[in-house]
């Protein structure tokens, strides 16, 4: 049949394992790139003339904020458009994978599961992250699971344990049945068959469940639990002084893939636990730091050559994935430059609006089609397949590690808990390893930045390496999203912090990275790494036309004058084509408005604090570390979630610059009306009063929340009052100002 199949391929050469093709809409996105770009031009031309015939100070003021502004979403536009000039889209053909490759010759598989506290991402969500890949439709040998746990939680060891004893019923089921979703919580949640089998294996999930989180309610693993002296040992680790900052490795084999079998008879994946060195003298990079102790330990024990990251909450989605990604990674045709796989974060649980604007379409879907046609997408930090060789130096030149074991090619010939195996890989778990290495500049991920994913990818393709997006119609995993505001937000905060230490470091996207990938490379990158400096435009257009209508100052073109046209044009074709590229993108009016509301939304919180905070860390007057984004749910919030109600119920800084806008945009609106309803001429105010309106339709949801809910989600009185003061504060200031 094989012999077949193969012949009746024209002139023998292999089927093929992917194609790409440009996307349809790139010509459309040239031309109105190109009539885009002279409307910027005009319009920055206006500016200057205006500028230099300004007659007073304050008109100099606001003419010159304006332009600043308008100078930022130019800059930024320029930026996007390097991904509408050449997006692909790819296509795979998993079924001719063992046609070209025998699958006893398959690549070994290590998969990197990151967790990082127990309490915010509860372990049982971390387990069906692991059984899901463990159950993958792959050489079952062949994968090795290690868990990352930067919590340094005996919690989240014995959810391994139990987790590891289960997996020996849930594999074969999963096989025998061939069941799609193998995380079993996604599983029993979907509409599956009720025969007594599954009904058994339910009922062993539950138990399991419930002995984790019974433990992790006590905040401890009860003695009952723990069976044998094998057991007892390794709990013993965790001695009183033992803390999450401070502890010795500790790497333990749950599961051994060369005896440990399944209830069917069949053998188990690896499955390792670790839990890196910690010590409060040495830094730990936190996730990147974790990843590289990772790719190291992996080496040690199994060196499989390629490396799936995932985060504890992406599970799989669809067992065939590995074969998917071996379409490009087994390629007989495939380069040598060629570094890794990027399938896109889709989420589950996302609300039908997705007020939060959690789906990251723009980033996670659009975009990073545009980079698919240059040297690839970036990376983003999770469900991506890695070769193990990009983590060793530039495609042309492999940079030796320090011990011959670690090398990308290097063949393990021991058994993984051979005594000198395990010794070796609890050292280079060792938090002083690094010290005098290349890890984290020149080998594994990149240090510096706390979106380490982003910089690391970056880095690569810098180096020369290439990638390629493989977006499947079914999706390949699910995340979870945050799903309350604050969360949200502060996700957000830390991106943006992590994104400027890019854009302002030696190796600036902007400079450095045009130099070394080319213009377009280049700037794509950028438009990543500048995401917090919207905060301008986004802040000055939030209050400098609204503060100069409650002073009745006209900063605007009159409707009469052919600049409003110009005005009109930027502002409806801007949003039209972004609208556009949505729904093109299989996205709602709904979710496109919500995403549009949470750019500004984000420019006056997550952006702008970000902001500050990276400026505080440049300064060297504190650091803020990587902030984990709680995977827990509270009913009552979920509720509301599901509802589309917006979630504040907290004190926050953030809440109250969102306010502040909210407010001021409110009162010079209604000012703004009260003008024309008295007869004064409209053709001045005009745009301002738009602007005002535009913003009042998109701060809605924070009117509902200051004045018209009872529930604790509701805008906390505290933050109304000192949003209102700060208001009339800065209406004063600018009456003074005015005057
Ligand atoms: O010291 C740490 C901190 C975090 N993590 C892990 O990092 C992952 C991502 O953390 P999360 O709080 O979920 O952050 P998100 O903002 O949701 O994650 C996005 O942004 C991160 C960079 O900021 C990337 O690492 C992620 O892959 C990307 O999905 C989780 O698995 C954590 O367990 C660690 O292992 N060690
Ligand atoms: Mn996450």
């Amino acid at each position: 049949m094989e012999g077949h199949l193969k012949m009746s391929t024209t002139n023998g050469a292999p089927p093929p394992l992917h194609t790409v093709k440009p996307l349809r809409r790139t010509i459309f996105n040239r031309v109105f790139a190109t009539i885009y770009a002279l409307a910027i031009l005009t319009l920055l031309c206006y500016h200057a003339k205006t500028l230099i015939y300004s007659t007073t100070l304050l008109s100099f003021l606001i003419i010159l904020s304006l332009l600043i502004s308008d100078l930022v979403l130019a800059f930024m536009w320029v930026n996007t458009q390097t991904f509408r000039m050449y997006p692909v889209y790819r296509k795979e053909f998993p079924e001719n994978v063992e046609k070209v490759v025998k699958r006893s010759d398959f690549p070994a598989l290590d998969v990197f599961i990151c967790t990082a506290d127990p309490y915010k991402e509860p372990p049982i969500g971390v387990v069906n992250t692991a059984l899901s890949v463990m159950a993958y439709d792959y050489p079952t040998e062949k994968i090795s699971v290690y868990v990352s746990d930067d919590g340094g939680s005996a919690l989240t060891l014995f959810a391994f344990m139990e987790a590891a004893k289960f997996a020996t019923h849930w594999l074969p089921f999963c096989k025998k049945n061939n069941i799609l979703e193998r995380s079993p919580e996604a599983y029993f949640e979907s509409n599956h068959n009720c025969t007594s089998e599954t009904e058994k294996i339910k009922m062993m999930y539950e138990s399991m469940k419930v002995k984790i989180e019974h433990a992790l309610e006590r905040g401890k693993v009860h003695d009952q639990y723990i069976t044998g002296d094998q057991e007892w040992e390794i709990f013993n680790k965790w001695t009183d002084d033992f803390t999450r900052q401070d502890h010795p490795a500790v790497i333990q084999v749950l599961l051994d893939a060369s005896k440990d079998k399944d209830i069917a008879g069949s053998l188990m994946p690896n499955l390792i636990y670790v839990s890196r060195e910690k010590s409060k003298a040495t830094p730990h990079h936190f996730k990147a730091g974790a990843l590289n102790a990772l790719i190291r330990v992996s080496g040690i024990m199994t060196n499989a050559p390629v490396i799936l990251t995932l985060d504890c909450d992406f599970r799989s989605n669809d067992p065939q994935t590995p074969l998917r990604a071996m379409c490009y990674l087994c390629d007989p045709a495939i380069r040598p430059d060629f570094a890794f796989v990027q399938f896109p974060q889709l989420f589950r649980g996302i609300n039908k609006n997705d007020i939060y604007n959690t789906e990251y379409k723009r980033l996670f879907q659009i975009n990073i089609l545009g980079f698919d046609g240059l040297n690839g997408p970036d990376y983003l930090g999770t469900v991506c397949f890695f070769r193990r060789r990009t983590f060793y130096g530039t495609p042309s030149n492999l940079i030796v590690p320090e011990i011959l074991e670690l090398a990308p090619d290097h063949v393990v010939d021991k058994p993984i808990q051979s005594q000198s195996i395990l010794a070796l890989a609890h050292r280079v778990a060792s938090c002083n390893y690094e010290n005098q290495t290349n890890w984290g500049s020149k080998l594994g991920f990149r240090y510096g930045s706390l979106v380490e994913d982003y910089y690391t990818g970056f880095r690569l393709h810098c180096e020369g390496w290439k990638s390629a997006f493989c977006n499947p119609e079914r999706p390949a995993f699910l995340g979870e999203v945050p799903n309350n505001l604050i969360d949200a937000l502060g996700q957000q905060k830390r991106w943006s912090v992590g994104l400027l230490e890019v854009a302002f470091c030696k190796y600036s996207p902007a400079t450095y990275g045009v130099r070394a990938m080319g213009p377009l490379m280049g700037l794509g990158y950028a438009q990543l790494a500048f995401w917090p400096i919207w905060s301008i435009p986004i802040i000055t257009y939030a209050f400098v036309p609204q503060l100069a209508l409650l002073n009745k100052v006209h900063v605007f073109p009159k409707v009469s004058e052919p600049w409003f046209f110009l005005y009109a044009f930027l502002f409806l074709g801007a949003y039209g084509q972004d609208c556009l590229d949505f729904i093109l993108a299989d996205g709602s009016i709904q979710r496109w408005w919500s995403d549009q509301r949470f750019w500004i939304i984000k420019g006056l919180t997550s952006y702008f604090f970000g902001s500050i905070e990276f400026f505080f860390k440049f300064l060297g007057i504190s650091a803020f570390g990587f902030t984990l984004t709680s995977k827990t749910v509270d009913d009552e919030q979920s509720k509301r979630y599901e509802q589309g109600i917006f979630e504040f119920g907290v004190h926050s800084p953030m809440f109250v610059t969102l306010t502040m806008a909210a407010i001021i945009n409110l009162i010079s609106f209604v000012q703004g009306l009260v003008e024309v309803f008295k007869g004064n001429n409209l053709e001045g105010s005009f745009v301002q009063i738009f602007i005002s309106g535009f913003a009042v339709v998109n701060a809605w949801p924070i009117y509902e929340a200051i004045a018209l809910r009872n529930d604790s989600g509701k805008m906390p009185t505290r933050t109304t009052i000192m949003a209102t003061l700060l208001a009339g504060a800065l209406y004063t200031t600018s009456s003074f100002i005015f005057g």
